[in-house]
């Protein structure tokens, strides 16, 4: 079986996409799968990393009103179509998966135009403009939660499958995970990351409490984004701490391995994008979540707030986001053993660890071969 998958931008639709690779080679002998991105989203880095082969095409998001911009993107577009033909000619897919972002419309598109069997699976409560327009074209839109069916006309392509996750995720032993990360098993770890690109303001938050966690007995582990690390890593240092490799305060600009920090975190402070989510959920960590302010229709506070009705998260809107905020939300979570031990609770209830099984069998479904 011949697939192409194509997503991204940013991690969070390239990570489904990756899981759904996994899993296929997990299930599938005979599999051939081909991704295909742009040259300078996430996915350009992420992709070969992953150790799969990446073809690029030109692709540009729509802007909402009439603009040069949008002129501009629309002609890309249609470049990234024509482009998406050669691609679909060479490789000659059973089937091809859309995961989202700009990124994916021209090759979905052009499959769709060739009548190749094409999914695309969306990872948000309120979809992408890509990923409404393209439900028009395609054969099945599977999605991670009930609440986007509302936004889809087409109610006989939709199905609800949940947010596929990586199966590294899943397996990955903690023993290993502590070694990969030279971390130890006590005493707790607390996770920070914000999103696949990085959050200003819970860097900045973060360095605020640093000296405080200091003295706490914990581990933390800060994952800044490659675009804040710099600055983050200098103020860090000012601060007198500098051992970003052993010390108690560790600093990163991206993990590689989100696997293994999954596996050792106590408990998460993050954004709420889908993707990320689905993870903490499926590794049953409570969370404090500081949903980004200016996603699309604000659907980051949506997804927070459907943690903190499960009570497996404590929601800091990014307004109100202040390292003293931070900090008296989180010294209650760490002298509360009980609440952290319920979050985390409820927490594994709300994953779905299923979701890359279950998309899996609707692509196969429609799959050529
Ligand atoms: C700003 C914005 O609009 N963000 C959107 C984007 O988020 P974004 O790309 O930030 O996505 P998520 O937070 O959902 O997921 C981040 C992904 O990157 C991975 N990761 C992150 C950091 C790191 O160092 N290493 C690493 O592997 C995480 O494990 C996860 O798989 O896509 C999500 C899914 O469509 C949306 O819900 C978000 O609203």
């Amino acid at each position: 079986m011949k697939v192409i998958i194509s997503g991204g931008g940013t991690g969070g639709h390239i990570y489904p996409g990756l899981a759904v690779a996994r899993s296929l080679e997990e299930k599938i002998n005979d599999i051939e799968i081909l991704f295909v991105g742009t040259a300078d989203g996430l996915e350009a880095d992420i992709i070969p990393k992953a150790g799969y082969e990446l073809k690029t095409i030109k692709a540009e998001g729509f802007s909402r009103q009439l603009s040069l911009q949008l002129i501009k993107a629309v002609t890309k577009t249609g470049i990234g179509v024509l482009e998406s033909y050669r691609i679909l000619k060479e490789f000659g897919p059973d089937l091809v998966l859309g995961t989202g972002g700009y990124v994916c419309g021209p090759i979905v598109l052009a499959a769709a135009l060739q009548n190749i069997p094409t999914v695309i699976h969306e990872q948000n409560a309120y979809p992408g403009l890509t990923n409404r327009l393209l439900a028009k074209v395609v054969d099945k839109v599977a999605l991670s939660n009930q609440a986007a069916e509302d936004y889809f006309k087409a109610k006989d392509k939709l199905t609800v499958t949940g947010n596929p996750i990586r199966p590294e995720i899943l397996a990955k032993q903690e023993s290993i995970a502590y070694q990969e990360l030279n971390l130890k098993p006590e005493p707790k770890t607390i996770l920070v990351f914000g999103g696949s690109r990085g959050a200003k303001s819970i860097n900045q938050a973060l360095v605020g409490i640093y000296k405080q966690l200091e003295k706490l007995d914990i581990q933390l582990l800060h994952v800044t984004g490659k675009k804040d690390f710099e600055r983050i890593a200098t103020e860090a240092e000012e601060l007198g701490i500098n051992d970003f490799e052993s010390g108690k305060i560790r600093i990163k600009p991206y993990l590689y391995n989100m696997e293994a920090a999954l596996a050792v975190a106590d408990m998460v402070i993050s954004r709420a994008g889908a993707t990320g989510l689905a993870e903490i959920t499926a590794s049953g960590l409570p969370a404090i979540l500081i949903p980004y302010p200016y996603a699309t229709d604000n659907h980051q506070e949506h997804n927070a707030r459907a943690l903190e009705k499960a009570g497996a998260a404590k929601v800091i809107i990014d307004d109100n986001l202040t390292a003293d905020r931070l900090w008296s939300v989180l010294k209650v979570l760490l002298n509360d053993e009980d609440k952290l031990a319920a979050m985390s609770k409820a927490s594994l209830a709300a994953g779905e660890p299923q979701a890359a099984e279950k998309l899996i069998n609707e692509m196969m479904v429609l799959s050529r071969n």
